[in-house]
């Protein structure tokens, strides 16, 4: 891998603003999920320096909650500013530890740096309220105030921008962060550490822990230090979390697992859903929370949509993510691709049929073929479990009513997505759906503008938007009293 900054690959830790690097008989191998080659080592670490993390960041917030919003905006904008200068050399960091094709992994490198330049102009606008006393010589007044020191722990499958999503936020709200990368994919949230200090961002503010899960994410629950653990993966661990942290009554932001339906109405555009369905799909080669992972197509249009599908999916290429015209990466790892296999196998044992693909690809033991699975039905485990790979798995639908039945059938609610023309549908739809997100006409949803999050065991909270800062502030009433 050439970067144009080569310090921006570190094997070493951020706790509490020093730099401690990898040692050999006590670090994590990280590897390629491409070649299985290993990239590097990251530092083994724990609850005691999670705990110093934690004390460095009680100390910086004080002060960086001090300064004005607007220092805290510059300070913010050069970050972003700083992520797009490097964005190729982050782009390839990304794709060397997780996989996916280098432009993709530039385009998340985009994304999430968009979260970053969003809440720098957001934490400007956090306004209270003077509210008009309840007697004569009363005023009442709200004031917001930052929640103090966060820790963060986030997943492997978009390492840039599940960090700058929570980063953005809490930085702009004058809150600090202790924050768990995965092991999987340490290298991007190390590398825009490097940058965040480049950017003026005060030691101490920031820490990156690599290591133990268990025992950072023990230290993070239990230290009453930490009043907000934000938190995204699976809903088991985050179901987990929310337990451990109950002791020390902690503000929680929870982005779990998913079960996404995609619906085709039968006056839908084909060919768009055809195109929105290909991004809601196959977009991080299947490996997202908010991924289609359920496809009802109505009836009458079953075949015909079943069959542009399988043509545009038989267009998607495999590989490598450095190689040229590669669309879909690796698998992160073997349990990744082995679980894939289970849910095929599953479906096709009990009646499924398969359009296209169906198998793993020689190339390695993460590799396996975008695949569309014909007659799947409720019983199969596709229909209740996240796949979290490359396979479309096509339901068939009578009515509205049918739908929207079945696609409230999981215990689930991230997002959603419909394709229909009828406008009155569309609405009736849209509020029918028990989801936290709904795409219209579209497979493509997530931006820093908009509320991210779920409901029922997709988690607490909402990432993004005018919203997403309020999860980093609390309110305090104070009540003036003696204004004669
Ligand atoms: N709602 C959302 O925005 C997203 C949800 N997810 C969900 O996460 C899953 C896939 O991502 P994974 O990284 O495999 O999820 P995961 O839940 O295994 O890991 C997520 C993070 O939690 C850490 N972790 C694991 N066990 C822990 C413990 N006992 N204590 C503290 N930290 C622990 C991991 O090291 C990682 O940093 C899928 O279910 C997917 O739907 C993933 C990304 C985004
Ligand atoms: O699945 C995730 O990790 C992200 O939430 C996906 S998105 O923000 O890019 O939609």
């Amino acid at each position: 891998m050439k970067l144009k900054d080569r310090s921006l690959f570190r094997e070493a830790a951020l706790v509490g603003g020093d730099w401690v690097q990898a040692s050999a008989d006590n670090h994590i191998a990280v590897d390629n999920p491409a070649t299985g080659e290993i990239i590097g080592h990251v530092p083994n670490l724990g609850a005691a320096e999670t705990r110093a993390a934690i004390e460095s960041a009680r100390i910086a917030q004080k002060g960086w909650a001090a300064r004005t919003a607007k220092d805290r905006a510059i300070v913010l904008r050069k970050w972003f500013e700083l992520m797009m200068e490097n964005k190729e050399d982050l782009g390839k960091i990304l794709t060397l530890e997780q996989g996916k094709p280098l432009a993709e992994a530039m385009g998340e490198i985009a994304y999430g740096a968009s979260f970053i330049e969003w809440f720098a102009e957001e934490g400007r606008r956090i306004n209270g309220d003077v509210i008009p006393g309840h007697q004569p010589d009363k005023r009442i007044m709200v004031m917001k105030q930052p929640i103090g020191v966060v820790a963060a722990i986030t997943p492997w499958n978009f390492p840039n921008a599940m960090i700058t999503r929570k980063a953005g936020p809490a930085f702009a709200a004058g809150c600090a962060m202790v924050l768990k990368p995965a092991s999987q994919t340490p290298f991007s949230a190390i590398a825009i550490a490097i940058l965040a200090e480049r950017a003026g961002l005060p030691g101490g503010l920031f820490s990156v822990v690599t290591g133990s899960a268990r025992e950072i994410g023990g230290e993070m629950t239990a230290n009453p230090t930490v009043r907000k653990l934000t938190f995204t993966g699976s809903t088991e661990v985050g179901a987990g979390l929310y337990r451990q942290s109950a002791p020390t009554i902690k503000k929680l932001g929870l982005e779990l697992g998913g079960n996404a339906p995609f619906i085709v109405f039968d006056d839908a555009d084909l060919d768009a859903a055809v195109e929105g369905a290909i991004i809601a799909k196959f977009r991080n080669n299947g490996q997202t929370c908010v991924c289609a992972n359920r496809i009802y197509v109505q009836e009458r249009v079953y075949d015909a949509f079943a069959e542009k599908l399988a043509g545009a999916v038989d267009k998607l290429v495999t590989g490598n993510g450095f190689d040229e015209g590669v669309i879909l990466g690796p698998l992160i790892d073997r349990a990744a691709l082995e679980k894939v296999e289970e849910h095929v196998a599953d479906a096709l044992g009990k009646g499924a049929k398969t359009i296209t693909g169906g198998k793993r690809l020689s190339m390695g033991n993460t590799f396996y073929e975008p695949t569309v699975l014909a007659d799947v039905t409720a019983e199969m485990t596709v229909a209740r479990e996240e796949t979290f790979g490359p396979v479309a798995p096509l339901f068939r639908f009578k009515d509205e009513a049918d739908v929207i039945r079945q696609a409230n059938d999981t215990e689930f609610g991230l997002a959603s997505y419909f394709y229909a023309k009828d406008m009155a549908r569309v609405f009736r739809v849209a509020e029918a759906l028990e989801y936290g997100m709904v795409g219209v006409n579209t497979g493509l949803i997530s931006t820093a503008e908009a509320p991210f999050g779920g409901v029922k065991l997709s988690g607490l909270g909402r990432e993004g938007s005018r919203y997403g800062i309020d999860e980093f502030l609390e309110l305090k009433y104070v009540c003036l009293g003696g204004v004669a």
